[in-house]
């Protein structure tokens, strides 16, 4: 009988998926990890209009609903500002939100994306 296909990952989700591995290993609390609820951050849902979380992402990298490595970028950006958005600077969020964004952006740089590219096939 016929054998289910399991969708070959592209090699842009496979470079997503790449970067997505280390991101979720820097958010060691689980912070980032999945969508952020109103009960354990009141009226969240009105503050933030674009919600965004790793949880999410990583759907989206399995659907390949990543067109490009920006549009990747740009949900990770989200992601981190929501947070700085919605939290109080003196805060474990924002802090680990502003250190993961720092982290993230300078190891997805258009220098290091380039590096990559010249390894790639
Ligand atoms: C998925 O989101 C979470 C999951 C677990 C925790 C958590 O373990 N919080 C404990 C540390 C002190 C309570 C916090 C959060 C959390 C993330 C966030 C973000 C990302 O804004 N947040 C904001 C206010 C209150 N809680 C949170």
């Amino acid at each position: 009988e016929r054998k289910p296909t399991i969708a070959e990952p592209t090699p842009l989700q496979q470079v997503i998926d790449h970067f997505h591995k280390l991101i979720e290993r820097k958010d060691a609390n689980g912070f980032f990890a999945f969508p952020v609820t109103d009960n354990i951050a009141p009226m969240y849902s009105r503050i933030i209009s674009s919600p965004m979380d790793l949880s999410t992402m990583r759907t989206k990298i399995d659907a390949g609903e990543y067109e490009t490595f920006p549009d990747y970028r740009a949900d990770f950006k989200l992601m981190c500002e929501n947070a700085m958005t919605y939290n109080l600077p003196d805060t474990v969020y924002y802090k680990g939100a502003q250190k993961l964004m720092a982290a993230g952006l300078k190891m997805m740089s258009k220098e290091k994306l380039l590096q990559l590219k010249r390894v790639l096939p």
